[in-house]
């Protein structure tokens, strides 16, 4: 048997890993295929956890920004409430295709899922499941990028995956300017530094504190999530 490059991986998924693309809401049919994603990453044979994001049903600060109606503080619970929903869905559609999985939820729904602890998520590991972990970090003014640095280090995760729509870190956003180049390696401090806005700088402090690195990669590519779970150089890499 190969050994492992990573005992245990945290996979950030973007809320639009669960619509169509460019698309909002929940689609059953791509739900499906991002579960089958999770399930080959899984069998790949590293502890898989999951943060799933909200940004399919509502991103706080976009809503708050509006009007004058919703402050900022209730935006941000209904996103993170938003992505309780989806973390509901994403474990409905792991089940739908016989990946075992548990919700944890840093704001707890009695009838859906657990509360997170490090120690939940423990037992639900040895049980051989995903644990997807929802309710963001549970506080507004954070993003699902800093939950899942804030995550990873609660449990002691080797890596972080950025799952998103974009196929790593560029020069600048490759969706507003086509010149943009994609970066194969950069460290935590330049990100911050050159102010690219792929990932939560909140996060990349949490990482660079922690020593944890990340992989930011493109969540349509076949076979992308399960390549960086193995430790292949896909995307971006950001690290010390
Ligand atoms: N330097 C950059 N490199 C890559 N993507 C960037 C960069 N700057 C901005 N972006 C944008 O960041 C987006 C990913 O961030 P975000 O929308 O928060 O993703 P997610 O929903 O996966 O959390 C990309 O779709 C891209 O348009
Ligand atoms: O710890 C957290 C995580 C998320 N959110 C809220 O939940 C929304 C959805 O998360 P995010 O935007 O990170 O989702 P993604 O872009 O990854 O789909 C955010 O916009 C915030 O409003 C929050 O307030 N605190």
């Amino acid at each position: 048997m190969s050994v492992l490059k990573y005992k245990r991986v945290l996979i950030k998924l973007s809320g639009e890993s669960l619509c169509e693309k460019g698309g909002s809401g929940i689609d059953p049919a791509a739900a499906k295929l991002t579960a089958e994603k999770i399930k080959e990453a899984m069998q790949a044979g590293s502890d898989i956890a999951v943060v799933i994001g909200g940004g399919n049903l509502l991103r706080g600060a976009a809503l708050s920004s509006s009007s004058d109606m919703i402050p900022r503080n209730v935006a941000d619970y209904m996103g993170m409430l938003a992505t309780v929903i989806n973390a509901s869905a994403l474990c409905e559609a792991l089940k739908s295709v016989n990946a075992p999985s548990a919700v944890l939820s840093a704001l707890p729904v009695k009838a859906l899922n657990e509360e997170f602890t490090a120690a939940a998520a423990e037992k639900h590991f040895e049980a051989g499941e995903a644990v997807i972990l929802a309710g963001g970090t549970g506080n507004p003014f954070f993003s699902t990028d800093t939950c899942a640095a804030l995550r990873a280090c609660q449990i002691r995760a080797g890596l972080i995956v950025k799952a998103t729509k974009v196929d790593g870190v560029y020069t600048e956003d490759p969706i507003k300017n086509s010149e943009a180049k994609l970066i194969e390696k950069i460290s935590f401090s330049e990100i911050i530094a050159n102010d690219l806005k792929v990932i939560d700088h909140t996060a990349m402090t949490l990482c660079r504190e922690n020593n944890i690195p990340l992989r930011v990669l493109n969540m349509f590519k076949d076979g992308n999530i399960t390549k960086a779970v193995q430790g292949e150089s896909v995307g971006t890499e950001i690290s010390a």
